[in-house]
C-alpha cells in the first residue's frame, strides 16, 4: 500500500506551493490514474514518491517503508519509467538494458534472458543490437519501460509512458503494463490521454493547482458528474477550458 501524508512542495525560489496538503491511499495492485491539466503537480508528486525530490513537509510510505529509515529497500521496490528517455544513445538497446540491469545487482545469464524475453514481449528483439540513437521515439519508450522493471518492482511509476507514441506502439505498452499488473505489480501512471486512463486505471484522481479535486473509479466519477460521458467530461467539468499555460 501507499500512504501519502499532507505532502506539500514549494521549489527553491517559487513564489507558489507546487503540491498543497496532498493526501491519497493507494491499493496493491491497482492501475491508478493522477490526472490534471499542465503544471497541475503530477511531475512532482511522482518525483516525490520515488524520493527524486524531497517534500517540503509531509510524508509518505510504499509497503510500510519511508525513505527515512528504508532507503535502499525501496530503491529495490519501486522501478520508475521518467518522462524523458533515460538512455545512452551510443549504446545498443541490449548494453543500455545490461547496464540499467547492473545498477540493480543483476548479471550473467539470468539477465540475458530476461532481458530477451523483455524484449521480445515488446516487439524489439530483431533490433536489440541496434544503438539507441537510430531508434523511433515508440521504441525508445519501450526500452525505458523495459530498464525500469529488469528487477521486478514491485510498484512501478510512470510519468505520461505513452506520450508522443504511435497506435500501435501504445497498444503495446499498456498490454505489457496490464501483464505485469497481472502478475502483481501497483501501477501508478501520470497522463493527458484521458480516454486511456478510463479503460487502463482502476482507480484516478484529478489534481489541479497541486491539490487533490476529485477520486475513484473512472465509472463511479462519470455516474457522479451530470451530464458526463466520459472521463474527458468529467475533466473538464472539474478543470474548466482556460489555458494553464505559464513560464
Ligand atoms: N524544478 C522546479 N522549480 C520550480 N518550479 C517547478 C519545478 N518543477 C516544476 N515546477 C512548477 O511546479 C508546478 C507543477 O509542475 P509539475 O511538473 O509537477 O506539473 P505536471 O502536472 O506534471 O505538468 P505537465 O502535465 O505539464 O507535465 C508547475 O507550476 C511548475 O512550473
Amino acid at each position: 500500500m501507499i500512504d501519502i501524508q499532507q505532502i506539500s512542495k514549494k521549489y527553491k525560489g517559487a513564489d507558489n506551493f507546487s503540491v498543497s496538503n496532498f493526501n491519497l491511499t493507494i491499493a496493491d495492485q491497482e492501475i491508478f490514474g493522477l490526472l490534471g491539466p499542465n503544471g497541475a503537480g503530477k511531475t512532482t508528486i511522482i518525483s516525490i514518491l520515488c524520493s527524486l525530490i524531497k517534500p517540503t513537509s509531509g510524508s509518505f510510505s510504499i509497503a510500510g517503508l519511508t525513505y527515512q529509515k528504508n532507503k535502499n529497500e525501496l530503491k529495490q521496490l519501486i522501478g520508475i519509467v521518467p518522462q524523458e528517455y533515460a538512455l545512452y544513445p551510443t549504446l545498443t538497446a541490449f548494453e543500455n538494458l545490461k547496464y540499467f540491469g547492473s545498477m540493480y545487482g543483476l548479471n550473467g545469464k539470468s539477465l540475458d534472458t530476461k532481458i530477451n524475453t523483455a524484449l521480445e514481449h515488446l516487439g524489439l528483439l530483431a533490433f536489440s543490437h541496434k544503438k539507441i540513437d537510430t531508434f523511433s521515439g515508440g521504441m525508445k519508450r519501450r526500452i525505458n519501460l523495459i530498464a525500469s522493471v529488469l528487477h521486478n518492482p514491485n510498484v512501478l511509476f510512470l510519468d505520461e509512458p505513452t506520450v508522443g507514441v504511435d497506435i500501435q506502439s501504445k497498444n503495446v505498452i499498456i498490454e505489457y503494463l496490464n501483464d505485469l499488473n497481472q502478475n502483481g505489480t501497483t501501477i501508478i501512471y501520470t497522463s493527458h490521454h484521458l480516454n486511456e486512463a478510463e479503460n487502463f486505471c482502476s482507480r484516478v484522481a484529478i489534481i489541479d493547482h497541486g491539490k487533490l479535486v476529485v477520486e475513484g473509479k473512472p465509472q463511479e466519477l462519470i455516474e457522479q458528474h451530470l451530464g458526463a460521458h466520459n472521463l474527458e467530461d468529467v475533466f473538464i467539468n472539474i478543470t474548466g477550458k482556460a489555458l494553464r499555460d505559464h513560464a
